[in-house]
């Protein structure tokens, strides 16, 4: 079974992150190395967990100069993560830079450009002087991103939907935000329970607290498999 179920490691040390993968299995899910776990434990613990037999999503949502961003996704796919991700605010030149540097790979891992924050509200982006919502921001953003050679975006499954319409079956969209009903939605604002962003088109999960923060995340891991069954 391939799982749609991205879990998100998202521990202040290694050790309870190392200890997290050992109560899961590599048949249920793939996990995801953010930049608190990443700036603390570096590629010596993606390999480690690689060599546990989990495929790497490596969440550093790279955004910077077009240059520095193909160097940086490189040294991800030198350390042969299934995935990885830049912002898509980073324009089109850098968008194209990253999917460049990934065309001598053989096997490159999945480029995915992040469109709006799933964090973020409406509210929030008139505040930073955008003039439009986030739907359209993200169907923007997903537009340049695909034009640009990327594999697919990160957004919320409120936008999957259309994304999924507009955008094709083949780009890949990875979403956060996931919440089993009850959760507490904490800082995320844009939220959606796992069997409806699969139904709106999602293709992969994104999921930390609701499994990580669970008296027993395995539990909690087949709980969601057995929403999304
Ligand atoms: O790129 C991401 O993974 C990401 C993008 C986004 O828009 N929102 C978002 O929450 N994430 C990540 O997804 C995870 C969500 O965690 P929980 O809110 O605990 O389920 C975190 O590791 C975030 O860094």
């Amino acid at each position: 079974m391939t799982s749609p179920i991205l879990v998100a490691l998202d521990f202040p040390d290694t050790a309870p992150a190392v200890a997290l993968a050992e109560r899961l299995a590599p048949e249920l899910c793939r996990l995801k190395v953010g930049k608190e776990l990443f700036t603390r434990g570096g590629p010596q613990l993606v390999e480690r967990l690689q060599g546990m037999g989990f495929e790497i999503f490596l969440d550093l949502k790279f955004h910077d100069i077009p240059n520095t961003v193909a160097g940086a996704v490189r040294a991800a796919a030198d350390l042969g993560v299934w995935m990885v991700n830049v912002h898509a605010g980073g324009g089109r030149r850098m968008m194209e830079a990253a999917v460049q540097a990934l065309r001598p790979y053989e096997k490159p891992p999945l480029l995915i450009a992040v469109t709006v924050l799933t964090s973020m509200s409406d509210e929030d982006l008139a505040e930073l002087g955008y003039g439009e919502s986030a739907a359209e921001r993200v169907r923007r953003l997903a537009a340049l991103a695909q034009d640009s050679g990327m594999d697919g975006v990160v957004c919320s499954a409120l936008e999957a939907r259309d994304l999924r319409t507009h955008r094709g079956p083949d780009f890949c969209l990875v979403t956060p935000g996931i919440r089993l009903a009850g959760d507490d939605a904490g800082d995320q604002r844009r939220v959606v329970t796992p069997a409806q962003a699969l139904a709106n088109g999602s293709d992969y999960l994104v999921i930390g607290r609701s499994i990580t923060g669970a008296d027993d995340p395995l539990a909690a891991l087949e709980r969601v498999h057995a929403e999304i069954a």
